[in-house]
């Protein structure tokens, strides 16, 4: 029998409930922080949390909490499941129940409006910590809830604590790769939300296929571009943080993203869409972000400026949509590994 780990789990949300329940499956005492005392309470009472993930039987030792304190104290793996719009402040917060020895993983899916940093560079600068990995990877939490079989990835320079998480998390439906590209794996991420919003919009509109492939191998091109300008390797974007991820964001309709560009195809606006959608979909966000960045670096992103200009300059899809087509000709595929590459 493995050793029952104290882990805790920032986040009373979807992935965070899914990663928490893993977890206690596995045998490890695991204390899930959460804002809402009433969701708390439903969890120690049903066993569930309804509002984020209906049905989902929650273990025994999932043990729900609103004292920070109690959560992080000697917890040997913090995961951080927080919207990136609060990141910063709730990872402010469990400063003094932090030591040295712990390990942080992040969740989260975006990039931080104001300095353009990802969610584990945060932690490194509020923590003042290396010790920091990413978890991302093809990973609806609903589907994980149905104990589909799914792979993530943790992302760590640290070998030993990647070890960890993969132990700590992995069971007969749910499988961790480990990788040392922290940056890759984040980023991948954050980007692929963006994508999964214009495919949303694309399967709204009735489109057939052939565009629905072209959309998500384009997106691809694209995102690896834009990563390569910040000195990410794109090699790590044809692995499930990246190509995994962009897929099922892009053909789900149990993405959030997803749902807010189908909603958008239908006809609502994007208040309304958001507002229907009572969850995160970081895409919307990160969108505006990575638009200005682009602009600023000048990195050629034609579909990041297309949902751009349908999104907040009233352009409509047919006419960015033929623009996109009479484009000029570009290259198919960008990177090439050389002769002596690895
Ligand atoms: N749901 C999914 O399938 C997956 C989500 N992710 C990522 O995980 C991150 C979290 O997403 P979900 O759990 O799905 O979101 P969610 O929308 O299901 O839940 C967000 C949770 O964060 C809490 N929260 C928001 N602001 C807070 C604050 N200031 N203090 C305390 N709690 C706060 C909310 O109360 C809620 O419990 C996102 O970045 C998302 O991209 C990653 C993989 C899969
Ligand atoms: O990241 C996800 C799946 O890997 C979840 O995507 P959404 O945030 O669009 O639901």
């Amino acid at each position: 029998m493995t050793e029952s780990v104290k882990i805790a789990v920032l986040g009373g949300g979807s992935f965070g409930t899914a990663i928490a329940n893993i977890a206690a499956e596995n045998g490890h005492q695991v204390f899930q922080w959460m804002r809402s005392q009433e969701t708390v309470d439903e969890i120690l009472v049903t066993r569930q949390n309804q509002r984020y993930m209906p049905d989902y039987h929650l273990n025994e030792n999932l043990i729900p909490t609103t004292d920070l304190k109690l959560a992080v104290e000697n917890a040997e793996v913090v995961f951080v499941s927080i919207p990136s719009k609060s990141f910063r402040s709730v990872v402010t917060q469990i400063r003094p129940y932090t030591n040295d020895s712990q390990f942080f993983v992040s969740t989260t899916k975006g990039i931080e409006v104001e300095s353009f940093k990802l969610m584990s560079q945060i932690i490194q600068e509020e923590l003042v910590t290396d010790q920091v990995g990413v978890l991302s990877g093809p990973n609806l939490a609903k589907e994980i809830a149905k104990r589909h079989l799914t792979a993530s990835v943790i992302a760590s320079s640290n070998d030993e604590k990647c070890q960890l998480v993969q132990k700590l998390l992995s069971n007969d439906y749910f499988r961790v790769y480990a990788s040392h590209d922290n940056y890759g794996v984040e980023l991948g991420g954050a980007l692929k939300n963006i994508y999964a919003i214009i495919s949303g919009l694309a399967a709204a509109l009735g489109l057939g296929e052939n565009t629905k492939s072209m959309l998500i191998t384009r997106s691809l091109a694209e995102m690896s571009r834009f990563a390569v300008q910040l000195g990410a390797n794109p090699m790590t974007f044809l692995g499930l943080s990246g190509v995994g991820d962009l897929i099922v964001t892009c053909m789900s309709p149990l993405s959030r993203n997803y749902r807010v560009g189908f909603a958008i195809g239908k006809g609502k606006n994007l208040e309304q869409a958001v507002d229907e959608l009572g969850e995160v979909a970081e895409g919307i966000n990160t969108l505006k972000i990575v638009y200005d960045k682009a602009e600023e670096m000048g990195v050629y992103m034609p579909l990041v400026s297309g949902l751009y200009q349908v999104l907040y300059k009233g352009e409509t899809v047919k006419d960015v949509a033929r623009s996109l087509m009479l484009g000029a000709h570009k290259q198919d595929v960008e990177f090439a590994v050389k002769d002596g590459d690895e």
